[in-house]
C-alpha cells in the first residue's frame, strides 16, 4: 500500500526560489527512506510538503491514499515528526510534554517510557525542557514524535546535536523500524547513519530526484562494486604482477573485485606467496554520494 505519492510536485517560495522542481515518487508502508543531498537541495522543503506545512505550487500529493488537501486533523495522528525546531513546550517537563501530545492525539505508545529509561532521561522526567541540554531536547523531540504510536514518522536531521553515545542510542532504535509495518523518512548529512537505518535512498539535488533506490540498486546503477583487499607478507615479484595483470596499491597489497578473490588466492598459493590478511572493502553510501555528485557535476555543471 502506498502511503505517500508525489505527482509532478513543484514548490516555489515567495522569494522566487524554486526549491522543488517537479518531483515524482511514492512510499510504501514499511519503507525506511533516507533523503540525502547537498545543502539547499530541497530536503526540508520536501518534508514540509509531505507534512502539509507547505502547499505545492504545482502537482499533487496524496497521503494515506487521499489528496493532502482533504486530510483531516484527526488523521494527522497517524504521523509523527521531528523538525529542525524541536517543537517542545519549554515550561513543561519531559513527562508533561509527552502526556500533552498523547492527550491531543488521543493515543498512547507505552514504549516511550521504556525509551526514556534506555536513553538515560529517567531522572530528568520531571525537569523543565528549558533546563535540558540541546542533545537531551533532541531526544525528547524524538520521543514526542513517537508518543502517539504513529504509522508514519518523518524526521529532519534526527541525529544532529547528539553526542556519540546518544547518537548510537537513537540510530540503534531507528534501525529497529526495519521489518515493522511502520514507515520512516529521515534526512541527514550523516551518510553512515542513513546507510545503517534506511532501506531506500532518495538523492535530491537542486530540487530534483536524481537517484531513487536501494543501496544495492544504487551500486548497480553506478557500476561500483564491492572490493577485497589482499595483503601479502612479501613483495610480489614483477613477473607475477605482469603475467596476472595484478593491480597493486602498494608492493604488498592488491585491491580486487570480489569475484576475482579465489582466482588471485590460487595464483598466490601456486607461487608460494604467503597471504597475511584479507579485508572487505565495501562500497559505502559516502562513496556513492561522491560518485553521484562528481558525475552530476561533469554532466550538467555545478552552479
Ligand atoms: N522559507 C523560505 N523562503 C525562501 N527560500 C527558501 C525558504 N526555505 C528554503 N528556501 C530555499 O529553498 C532551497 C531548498 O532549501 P531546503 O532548506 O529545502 O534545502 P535542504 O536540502 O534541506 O538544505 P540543508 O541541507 O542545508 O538543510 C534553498 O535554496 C533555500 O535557500
Amino acid at each position: 500500500m502506498e502511503i505517500i505519492k508525489f505527482k509532478g510536485v513543484k514548490k516555489r517560495y515567495y522569494s522566487g526560489t524554486e526549491a522543488i522542481k517537479g518531483v515524482d515518487f511514492s512510499v510504501r508502508k514499511g519503507e525506511i527512506i533516507g533523503i540525502i543531498g547537498p545543502n539547499g537541495a530541497g530536503k526540508t522543503t520536501l518534508i514540509k510538503l509531505i507534512l502539509g506545512l507547505l502547499k505545492p505550487t504545482e502537482g499533487e500529493i496524496e497521503i494515506f491514499g487521499k489528496d493532502i488537501k482533504n486530510i483531516k486533523k484527526l488523521e494527522r495522528n497517524k504521523i509523527g515528526m521531528v523538525l529542525d525546531t524541536p517543537g517542545l513546550y519549554d515550561d513543561l517537563t519531559i513527562e508533561e510534554n509527552i502526556k500533552f501530545w498523547q492527550k491531543v492525539y488521543k493515543k498512547n505508545n507505552n514504549e516511550i517510557w521504556d525509551l526514556i529509561d534506555r536513553w538515560k532521561l529517567a531522572e530528568k522526567k520531571k525537569t523543565l525542557i528549558k533546563k535540558l541540554s540541546a542533545g537531551m531536547r533532541q531526544k525528547v523531540a524524538i520521543l514526542n514524535s513517537l508518543s502517539h504510536d504513529p504509522e508514519l514518522v518523518i524526521m529532519d536531521e534526527p541525529t544532529s546535536n547528539l553526542d556519540p553515545e546518544a547518537r548510537r542510542d537513537i540510530v540503534d532504535f531507528l534501525k529497529g523500524f526495519k521489518g515493522t509495518d511502520k514507515s520512516l523518512i529521515i534526512t541527514s548529512h550523516d551518510l553512515f547513519d542513513i546507510e545503517r537505518i534506511c532501506t531506500r535512498i532518495i538523492f535530491l539535488r537542486k530540487g530534483k530526484v536524481i537517484v531513487d533506490g536501494t543501496l544495492k540498486e544504487m551500486k548497480k546503477a553506478l557500476k561500483i562494486e564491492d572490493k577485497v583487499k589482499i595483503i601479502v607478507s612479501q613483495k610480489i615479484p614483477e613477473r607475477i604482477i605482469r603475467e596476472n595483470n595484478i593491480n597493486l596499491s602498494d608492493e604488498k597489497t592488491t585491491i580486487i573485485p570480489e569475484e576475482k578473490v579465489n582466482e588471485i588466492l590460487e595464483i598466490f598459493r601456486k607461487e608460494r606467496i604467503n597471504v597475511k590478511r584479507i579485508e572487505d572493502e565495501k562500497v559505502t553510501l559516502e562513496d556513492m554520494y561522491i560518485s553521484i555528485v562528481r558525475e552530476d557535476e561533469e554532466n550538467v555543471g555545478y552552479n
